[in-house]
């Protein structure tokens, strides 16, 4: 590069001391004398320079600088690419000097008359002789003219409209401050006015204040920021609102040209524009409000249709008081726990301006065109932890062109990574997701407080986090009705384990959820000890966790027992079928009770079933200790415990295939994917890619049971101390917990379809099990011979392998045509 600039000097400096009389190509002179500074090749240089190109060829030393700041900058980008952008830089050059020396040929030819072929050199002559003669005068004008301004634009990568932009807001900017100078001095009391002379109660102009104060998030920070506010009259703002903010007046005082001066040029050429009707929002129209109703109407466009309750966030003045309608319950005795044990929301507020925005935007533009994709950033959505851009692609752009670039993307930004969302649904965009400088944490007080958590029916009510754009994202475990969370180590994974657990606690008292939690590590779980909702203490011995696992199942079926007797078709309808009896004063009858079993007895009443909720912190462990009884239970409990108020939350930080195997996947759909190393971690756990771009620290790509578009949530966070104080305050007003000392024992009796030791058979042994397992759901075809053919394997090996397939409930019986029926669901496409 340094070379260069030295060869730019040096021809500028031969250039500059030319000399007519020197020796040269085009004049021999006197060889002994030569004045030109570059010596003798100097001399010989500028002459031909001049006498084939006139005074362009001062454009020479100009574009051999320019190549080598080009070759600086790009030194981050691939070699092909660099190649492309420079010769795309030269071929500019080289039309913009033809053209250039042409026009000077034809108007400005008295002026060069030193050099030997006038102002625009041999070339100029040649092209305007020719074009002269073929168009005239208008006609070689304008087409001169047009070939200028497209070769400039390549040779310099300019976007004219850029340059009017600037150009209009610099006018605009020099009428502004003309006009704060006379008002100024015409009347002197107004510079000393209050930035908002008719500011209201809370320090805002009175036309802010005819809002709803919910549309505007944070008056503190709206206040000092007013003017740059002002760039964005959205149209979808009340008109009051717009006049206050487009207002000159209150400004006066105060100008900040730079806000005002980009907005009003690009904002009008940007309205004529026409928008996608799937994006009505104005380009780069910034969301920095996403407390503010109205944006929220929208922005579920974003998200895909869930199950789970998207709401708008609630600023967290707006929380519902620690609910008393939440906090205790309808029978009345005992309290739930108040919001004020966890740690109110603190924002930063330091999201990016929109002046930030607006120059990201051309960024992200511009670091696409330079990898060859024409884009135009549509609309701008900020959020606590990411800023998700819209991209409208140029047609015939492919959208995984742009997954492609994903990590040039990330290092072209100077970002840790950039995740790519390809379908948005409803709309024709995509997306682009880049993380904030500054990034906000999610409180979990924040979710609670939100409408959609307290609003929430459901018992199994989990509060998740915020969506990208800060809204909250609440599920209900009841539908999921298992999850599988994995990651990487540190990756979040704890942390969201607390807060879903206490999601139930704050939701549900131990009549409602009971809780069964399984931690190998000895570490994460332990806290929760003697809570009233738990079944058990603690499981960390792995044998007894087997056992809790074979208690539920067994349970699971005494619960399918009664349902079917009542004829009632889930827990909800056999609590209420319950409820309605101890109501009416004739409490029903346990009709599975058998007399012979305690002779003389009366059959005990049934009673509320409170639904359990079984939480392993790491899957991987118990596998290793347990074997592959585990996936057994596991598999038979996700597959019917959906209706008997059994939900499984299992959490592993090795998301290997030898863990989250086909059978255990195939059962459970609904999936957390918090950050990974490798995209093949995101395929183990969400059957695709995308894991493997997330930040950490709780951000996670959330697959709901319906659908196969993963939802970025930021995980909620919960410290150590706010569990310590849920904890306590749980122990303190409702006593010692009620345990069930079964679930932890041997089982004494044999549960149907489970064998109660491990047998060590293919399942255990046949390394090819797994593989065969999902080839069966997938193909969805159960038979011997098609496992046979698939695995090039022995009929002997493949007949027990389908057998075992359907000992553990993957496959039905087979058939008259040895076909058998897949009972387990397909896989999620990816
Ligand atoms: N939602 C969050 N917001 C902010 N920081 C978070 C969040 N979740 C986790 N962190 C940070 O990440 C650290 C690691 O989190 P956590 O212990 O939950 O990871 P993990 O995946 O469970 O790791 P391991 O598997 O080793 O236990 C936490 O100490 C915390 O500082």
């Amino acid at each position: 590069m340094w070379a260069l600039v030295c060869v730019a000097i040096y021809l500028s400096l031969s250039l500059m001391s030319y000399s007519p009389s020197d020796p040269g190509w085009s004049y021999v002179g006197d060889a002994t004398k030569v004045t030109n500074a570059g010596g003798r090749t100097g001399a010989w240089f500028a002459d031909v320079a001049f006498y084939l190109f006139g005074y362009f060829a001062y454009l020479l030393p100009f574009m051999v600088a320019w190549s080598a700041w080009l070759i600086f900058r790009g030194r981050s980008e691939d070699m092909a690419m660099r190649t492309w952008m420079l010769s795309l830089r030269w071929v500019g050059f080289l039309v913009t000097l033809a053209a250039g020396c042409a026009f000077a040929s034809m108007h400005l030819s008295g002026v060069g008359d030193v050099l030997p072929n006038g102002t625009g050199g041999g070339l100029g002559l040649l092209i305007s002789q020719r074009m002269l003669a073929a168009f005239n005068l208008t006609g070689a004008n304008l087409l001169l003219g047009g070939l200028l301004l497209v070769s400039l634009t390549l040779f310099f990568g300019i976007s004219w409209l850029k340059l009017l932009d600037t150009l209009g807001a610099s006018v605009l900017t020099g009428g502004r401050r003309a006009w704060t100078l006379l008002n100024g001095f015409l009347s002197p009391s107004r510079v000393e006015a209050p930035l908002y002379a008719d500011a209201g109660p809370n320090g805002l102009p009175e036309a802010l204040n005819l809002i709803d104060p919910s549309a505007v998030p944070d008056p503190e920070s709206v206040k000092p920021r007013a003017p740059a506010r002002s760039r964005k009259p959205s149209g979808r703002l009340p008109q009051a609102l717009q006049d206050a903010m487009t207002d000159p007046v209150p400004f006066a005082a105060e100008p900040e040209p730079e806000a005002e001066e980009s907005m009003t040029l690009a904002d009008l050429m940007r309205g004529q524009r026409p928008v996608p009707e799937a994006a009505p929002r104005i380009k780069r129209t910034v969301r920095r409000v996403p407390k503010n109703p109205e944006s929220q109407a929208e922005q579920p466009e974003l998200e895909p249709e869930l199950e789970e309750d998207v709401a708008k966030p609630a600023p967290v003045a707006k929380q519902k008081a620690p609910s008393r309608v939440m906090s205790v319950k309808a029978s009345g005795e005992r309290p739930l726990p108040p919001l004020e044990l966890l740690d109110a929301p603190r924002k930063s507020g330091r999201g990016y301006s929109p002046e930030q925005i607006e120059e990201l935007s051309r960024h992200v533009e511009k670091t696409l065109a330079d990898f060859g994709v024409v884009a135009e950033v549509v609309a701008v959505f900020p959020g606590p932890v990411v800023t998700l851009f819209e991209l409208q692609l140029a047609p015939g752009v492919k959208a995984s062109k742009i997954t492609g670039l994903a990590r040039d993307l990330a290092r072209a930004l100077t970002t840790i990574s950039v995740r790519v969302v390809e379908i948005i649904p409803g709309k024709s965009s995509i997306g682009i997701e880049i993380p904030n400088k500054q990034r906000e944490t999610v409180f979990l007080s924040e979710v609670f407080g939100s409408s959609a958590y307290q609003d929430a029916g459901s018992p199994l009510t989990i509060g998740l986090g915020t969506n990208i754009s800060g809204a909250p994202v609440v599920a209900d475990l009841a539908r999921m009705p298992h999850a599988l969370i994995a990651g990487t180590t540190g990756s979040g994974k704890s942390v969201a384990i607390n807060a879903m657990i206490l999601s139930l606690l704050y939701k549900s008292d131990p009549d409602d959820v009971r809780l069964i939690m399984v931690d190998p590590k000895m570490l994460e779980l332990s806290v929760y000890e003697g809570i009233p909702h738990l079944l058990t203490p603690v499981v960390t011995d792995m044998k007894e966790a087997a056992n809790a696992l074979r208690w539920c199942v067994g349970e699971m079926e005494r619960r399918y027992r009664l349902m079917s007797k009542l004829g009632v078709r889930n827990i909800g309808g056999y609590n209420r079928r319950v409820a309605e009896a101890e109501q009416a004063g004739e409490p029903i009858p346990d009709p599975t009770f058998n007399p012979a079993e305690a002779p003389g007895m009366e059959p005990p009443a049934l009673t509320h079933l409170p639904y359990v909720v079984v939480i392993i912190d790491e899957l991987a462990d118990m596998m290793m200790v347990v074997g592959k009884k585990v996936e057994e239970l596991i598999a038979r409990l996700a597959q019917k415990a959906r209706a008997s108020g059994i939900h499984l939350l299992l959490a592993t930080q090795r998301p290997s295939v030898d863990v989250l195997t086909g059978l255990i996947k195939a059962n459970i759909p609904t999936r957390m994917a918090f950050q990974v190393s490798s995209r093949i971690d995101s395929r183990t756990i969400l059957d695709q890619m995308g894991a493997e771009q997330l930040l950490g620290n709780g951000d996670m790509l959330y697959l709901p049971p319906s659908g196969n578009i993963p939802q970025r949530v930021h995980g909620a966070f919960v410290d150590d101390h706010e569990v310590h104080q849920v904890v306590d305050f749980l122990k303190s007003h409702y006593g010692e917990p009620d345990y069930i000392h079964d679930v932890l024992r041997e089982p004494t009796e044999m549960l149907p379809g489970i064998d109660p030791e491990p047998r060590g058979d293919t399942e255990d042994t046949d390394p090819l099990f797994d593989e065969a397992v999902q080839f069966v759901v997938e193909s969805r075809r159960g038979s011997i011979s098609g496992v046979q053919r698939r695995f090039k394997i022995g009929y002997n090996r493949a007949a027990r392998m389908v057998e075992e397939m359907e000992r553990i409930g993957i496959v039905g019986p087979a058939e008259t045509n040895g076909n058998r029926e897949v009972l387990a669901p397909p896989p999620i496409d990816d």
